[in-house]
């Protein structure tokens, strides 16, 4: 007899992306992907991405995700009301009403088991969730970036107010049930905005960031900086951009949009001197600290528009070698794409998380001579309909 409650065996991987439907999928909109089978899916990016940037050279086949479920390393879930209940999951599409959900396909499952204690505790000390309108209660958001490589997990409770009535308590509560729990931060975020995180953190517990490992470096993330969601991935994409960029060491190479400075590092094994470029000045702090962390010295962070900063070196003159580059997914800007021309790099290696931005600005770069060699599509993001491009260009003559 079968015994009621016994675990079951756990499903491989592929075969649990082929069968399983996600029971949130239509009202969540995340991952709008997940009823096609995983093949099926790479099939559709591929056809995707050669519709969108086949004119400007042959796309090369994707690169599968070897576990495409689980991946996400960041989770952010929004707090709501349900029946006068405090529940917490995602904001139903186009709306701010807050679906509530038990379990998703695509997030790391500890941080999903974490999100669901915290809930579990609000309701036991009697928090509520912020509202925006009225400004009251407490609870907005909830974050958790957990890293594989070193076990460290962070949990950013995102409140409407500075006000956190019993935080000791709760933290104490939550560390109780959650012991891997390495930091946890109270962020403030009093504005009416879609935005996650406000300008305020306070720390309750820990160092106030995590670390993580990739390729061999060690990078420490900051609440607010930029960090890739899908570590086994982000590895492959790195390796593929550094294998375009083709350094040798006399090469000074511009990291731009450079985040915690994980691609500029990664390439200053191979390169002269390494600039790295980024708005975000949290992340520009980690960036430093990660530089020397790892104790790499040929590399300098600036915080910058990365358009302004380099509009600036091409004016003074100064010549780059390469040119790395991973905007965000509104993409670059013509400022930039013309000063990175201007710098003449022997090539220009653009990673893109958007390939409809991506083919509006390698139609800029083509205008001033810059053109595709090669362009490989990676499956950074399993079902969901996001896709990764990274693009090699060089200078004709
Ligand atoms: C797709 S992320 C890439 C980060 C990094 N290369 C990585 O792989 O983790 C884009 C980065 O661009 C930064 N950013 C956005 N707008 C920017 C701007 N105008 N100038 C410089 N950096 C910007 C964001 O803060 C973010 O860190």
């Amino acid at each position: 007899m079968k015994k009621s409650g016994a675990a079951k065996p756990a499903a491989p991987l592929r075969a649990v992306s082929e069968t399983a439907r996600c029971p949130h999928e239509k009202r969540c909109g995340g991952c709008s992907y997940s009823a096609l089978p995983y093949a099926e899916q790479l099939r559709k990016k591929q056809r995707e991405a050669e519709k969108l940037l086949g004119k400007f050279c042959k796309v090369e086949p994707i690169v599968a995700a070897p576990e495409p479920l689980h991946y996400r390393n960041k989770v952010t879930a929004s707090f709501g009301f349900q029946n006068k209940k405090l529940v917490v999951g995602v904001y139903e599409r186009d709306s701010h009403r807050v679906v509530p959900i038990d379990h998703c396909r695509i997030q790391n499952r500890t941080a999903d088991r974490i999100i669901h204690i915290i809930r579990d505790l609000a309701v036991s000390f009697r928090l509520k969730a912020y509202d925006e309108d009225l400004r009251i209660g407490t609870l907005r958001h909830v974050l958790v970036r957990t890293s594989e490589a070193t076990g460290q997990i962070m949990v950013v409770i995102v409140t409407g107010t500075p006000i956190f009535p019993g935080s000791k308590n709760f933290v104490t509560a939550l560390r109780k049930q959650c012991p891997e729990i390495t930091t946890v931060i109270q962020n403030i975020n009093p504005q009416k905005t879609s935005m996650i995180l406000g300008e305020r953190d306070k720390v309750l517990y820990g160092k106030g960031y995590i670390e993580d490992e990739l390729l061999g470096l060690t990078f420490r993330l900051s609440p607010a900086s930029f960090y890739q969601v899908n570590a086994k991935m982000t590895e492959k994409l790195y390796e593929i951009a550094l294998s375009f960029a083709q350094l040798t060491p006399n090469d000074t190479v511009l990291d731009a949009y450079c985040g915690v400075g994980t691609i500029g590092m990664a390439a200053s094994r191979s390169a002269g001197q390494v600039i790295g470029v980024e708005l975000n000045k949290a992340a520009v702090r980690d960036a430093i600290a990660n530089a020397k962390r790892n104790g790499i010295e040929n590399i300098r962070f600036f915080a910058d528009d990365a358009s302004d900063f380099l509009l600036r070196v091409a004016e003074s003159g100064e010549k780059l070698d390469v040119v790395i580059m991973d905007p965000p997914r509104s993409g670059s800007t013509e400022r930039f794409l013309q000063s990175a021309c201007k710098v003449k790099p022997k090539r220009i290696v653009y990673v893109s998380c958007n390939p409809e931005t991506l083919a509006r600005d390698l139609q800029l770069l083509k205008r001033w001579n810059y053109h595709c060699e090669r362009i490989v599509p990676i499956d950074n993001f399993p079902l969901t309909e996001h896709l990764e491009c990274v693009a090699l260009l060089e200078k004709k003559s």
